[in-house]
């Protein structure tokens, strides 16, 4: 199993509780989408996976990732940085160094196999660059290896954060609404750049989204939190804009009309009961 939560609960200091008894079993090699509303989880749910929040002191709770324990009733493991190096993580924001080269952005993801040095000195073994120069060509922006991050438009710099988690050759990507702030050009191919380190490497991937189209376009399956909870669990196919609206009433034209806003449509109300057949077929895997 690439991911594995049990009995997962968070309830933050101020009281909000913003996960409720999550159980969730994901297999190595899936494409998964996390969807919902603002507000529903997806993020806090992806840091706890990631080993960056510990959940409630729930008897019985815990997050495996590759069959390694990240956190186990409230607590984080002390392998958590180990276990970490094998994730992927692809933020909204990008998160590279905006003053570093693209390359030496995409090497971080080599450190973890590295001396301490290496990073110090950004001296990097040449079959280390190499691999950092094919994960670029494989994004699309070899050109711009030798660029400072920050002269990279927000699609580019997506794509070099995941020639990262390619040089880090992680075989679970978190992808925290990766395509946000993103055009729909290049939200498009971010999205195929997952579906195809998924499809090509056999990579598990978990991508929160908001765009319910995007979700439904690349993700076999797809898992939708409401208010904490998973509503829906289950393939893409089958979540019809009438199964959105009855799991999440009003919230759900916050999702639909997200799709329609991204192809520079007018939000329109979502037809009630769509057909199947209306909506964007998942890609094969
Ligand atoms: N550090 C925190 N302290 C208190 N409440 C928090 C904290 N982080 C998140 N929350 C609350 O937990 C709930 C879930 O938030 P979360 O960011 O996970 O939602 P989300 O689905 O990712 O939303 P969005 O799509 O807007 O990013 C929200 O009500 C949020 O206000």
């Amino acid at each position: 199993m690439a991911l594995r939560i049990e009995k997962l609960s968070k309830r933050f200091a101020n009281g909000k509780t913003a996960l409720s008894n999550i159980d969730l079993d994901i297999r190595q090699g899936e494409m998964v989408a996390l969807i919902g509303a603002s507000g529903s989880g997806k993020s806090t749910l992806l840091r706890h996976v990631a080993g960056l929040m510990a959940g409630d002191a729930v008897q019985g709770s815990r997050i495996e990732v590759a069959g390694q324990c990240v956190q186990r009733d409230g607590r984080i493991q002390p392998e958590v940085r180990r276990i970490r190096s094998q994730v992927g993580f692809v933020f909204q924001q990008f998160n590279l160094v905006d003053r570093l080269p693209v390359l030496v952005n995409v090497l971080v993801g080599s450190l973890h196999r590295l001396p301490w040095w290496r990073g110090w000195t950004r001296w990097f073994p040449a079959q280390e660059r190499r691999r950092a120069v094919e994960a670029l060509a494989r994004v699309g922006i070899a050109e711009c290896a030798p660029q400072r991050a920050s002269t990279l438009s927000g699609g580019q710099q997506q794509r070099a954060a995941i020639a990262r988690t390619l040089v880090q050759g992680a075989k679970v990507v978190l992808a925290d609404e990766p395509i946000a702030s993103l055009d729909p050009e290049s939200s498009r191919k971010v999205m195929e750049i997952l579906a195809r380190i998924h499809r090509e490497d056999g990579c598990t991937v978990v991508v929160s989204l908001h765009q319910i189209d995007m979700a439904l376009r690349y993700c076999p399956r797809v898992v939708a939190l409401h208010q904490g909870r998973v509503v829906y669990d289950g393939p893409a196919r089958e979540l019809t804009p009438a199964l959105l609206r009855s799991l999440y009433g009003m919230q759900a034209d916050e999702i639909l009309n997200g799709s329609a806003s991204l192809h520079g449509a007018a939000p329109a109300p979502a037809p009630v009961a769509a057909p199947v057949a209306a909506w964007p077929q998942p890609v094969a895997a």
